[in-house]
């Protein structure tokens, strides 16, 4: 049977640390959805300066990913319970909290494991690992 894994975030800007998230969660089943947040559930961080679509497509083009959604705007538990993942990959800094998204699974009867990913470990000193890194630069460098 397909083992079916949903990750998430907001995928601003990408990196090799998307890459990394993207890659180990393929890596827990067959099947790879991700769920692109929609800049009005971005409220803990800076909205992103792409538009959620663009998002959603450079996301899809890569290789791990077997597909790309636009989240819900309202209810973060709709598209789970549309697709029925074995497994959610959160991301290693990811805010939520893993007992709390079980607990609102079960509520929910879906079934599906809870997995934190890992953090990926810098290639080299200069690589730049998050976007808000990747806008520092820019502005310092460009504005
Ligand atoms: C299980 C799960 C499902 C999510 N589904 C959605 C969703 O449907 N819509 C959405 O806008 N954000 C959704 N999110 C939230 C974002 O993916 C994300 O955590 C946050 O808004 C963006 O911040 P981040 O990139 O720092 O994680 C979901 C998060 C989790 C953990
Ligand atoms: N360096 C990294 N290593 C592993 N996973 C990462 C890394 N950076 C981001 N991720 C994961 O990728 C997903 C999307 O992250 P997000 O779009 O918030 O990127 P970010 O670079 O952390 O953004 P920002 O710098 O604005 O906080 C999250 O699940 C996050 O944990």
């Amino acid at each position: 049977m397909t083992r079916t894994v949903i990750a998430q975030g907001t995928f601003d800007i990408l990196h090799p640390g998307h890459v990394h998230y993207l890659e180990e969660a393929a890596a827990m089943g067959d099947e790879l959805y991700v769920i692109v947040a929609r800049k009005t559930n971005v409220d803990h961080k800076e909205a992103p300066i792409c538009p959620a679509t663009q998002r959603r497509d450079v996301v899809a083009a890569l290789e791990a990913v077997d597909e790309a959604i636009l989240g819900h705007e309202e209810d973060i538990f709709v598209p789970i319970e549309e697709i029925d993942p074995d497994v959610i990959a959160l991301g290693h800094d990811q805010h939520h909290d893993a007992d709390a998204i079980r607990t609102a699974l079960e509520r929910r009867r879906i079934d599906c494991e809870v997995r934190r990913a890992s953090g990926r470990e810098a290639a080299s000193d200069d690589e730049l690992l998050s976007t808000r890194l990747i806008i520092d630069r820019i502005l310092e460098r460009r504005g």
